[in-house]
């Protein structure tokens, strides 16, 4: 690999609170390379949106770090909004209900990047067609309310856009939408991390939709990365048992949504589908 975007050595994040210590991430070896689309996947809990937290520069005060984690690949440290953009799982924490949705975007693109009012105005119209949303001229004047669930994370992730980051991080985006309009947007992020040669970051618990975007995967399992690499060979060729559960798993995927984390057991990471004997 050439200079990587980001590196991590043997990093570790632990969370302080009143209840005790929370270790999140444990001694993590990672390079994350520019200009392709990295999936961090694993269950619920495994440290993945602490991870994204991490690159982004927006771990909590009581978050304790431990180990490098340095950034290479940028000339200078990266910036939110201007080299990183992010998005997450509710679009509606990330826009502002009293503003219309054109203002936002046109807001993150002067303060990122400057320019005139005009051509920020003009710049979150563009992204507003960009991200497909219809009649942009129009709605660039809506607030965010007047818009689907869906249509909502498109205009959180041209306002994340609107500053022309190199990097996009986008923290579980579609586990709020259902998933017609799941696989819309992952499609879009795809479309749009490509004709801008973004590298793009994007934390899942879900295979398929890991499949479906990305050209590397790192696997998380409580705290721990088990396994990383490009995912040709990690779908193909899986070396750790827990990806080997996991994979296994990808059989349910169809099933209902509760079964697909449930059945591997931490202890062996056998793969137990309820109502069968284990198979792992
Ligand atoms: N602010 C916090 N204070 C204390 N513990 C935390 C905090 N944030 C996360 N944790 C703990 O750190 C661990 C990793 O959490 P994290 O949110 O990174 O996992 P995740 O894989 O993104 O999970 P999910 O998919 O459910 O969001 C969990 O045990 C979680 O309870």
């Amino acid at each position: 690999m050439s200079v990587p975007l980001f590196s991590l050595r043997a990093f570790d994040v632990v969370y302080r609170d009143g209840a005790g210590e929370h270790p999140a991430l444990l001694s993590l070896d990672l390079d994350i390379a520019a200009g392709r689309h990295l999936a961090i996947l694993g269950e619920s809990g495994s440290g993945k949106s602490t991870l994204a937290m991490a690159l982004a520069g927006l771990l909590p005060p009581g978050a304790e770090r431990r180990g490098a984690l340095a950034a290479p690949g940028f000339a200078a440290p990266p910036r939110l909004g201007r080299d990183i953009g992010l998005v997450f799982q509710d679009p509606s924490g990330s826009l502002d209900p009293l503003m219309r949705v054109g203002d936002q975007i046109a807001e993150a693109r002067r303060v990122n990047r400057g320019g005139s009012r005009g051509e920020a105005r003009a710049a979150a119209e563009a992204w507003l067609g960009r991200v497909a949303i219809p009649e942009p001229g129009l709605a660039a004047r809506r607030y965010p309310h007047q818009f689907s669930g869906g249509q909502k994370q498109r205009i959180a992730l041209a306002a994340a856009l609107a500053g022309d980051p190199s990097v996009l991080i986008a923290d579980e985006p579609t586990s709020a939408l259902d998933t017609v309009t799941q696989h819309g947007i992952v499609a879009l992020l795809r479309d749009v991390a490509e004709a801008g040669g973004l590298t793009l970051i994007f934390v899942t618990h879900d295979i398929a939709l890991a499949s479906g975007i990305a050209d590397d995967i790192a696997i998380l399992h409580r705290g721990r990365l088990v396994e990383s690499g490009p995912a040709s060979e990690v779908f193909e060729a899986p070396f750790h048992p827990y990806t080997r559960a996991l994979l296994a798993t990808r059989l349910t995927l169809g099933m209902r949504r509760r079964r697909r984390f449930a059945e591997i057991d931490p202890r062996d990471f056998s793969v137990r589908v309820p109502g069968e004997a284990a198979n792992g």
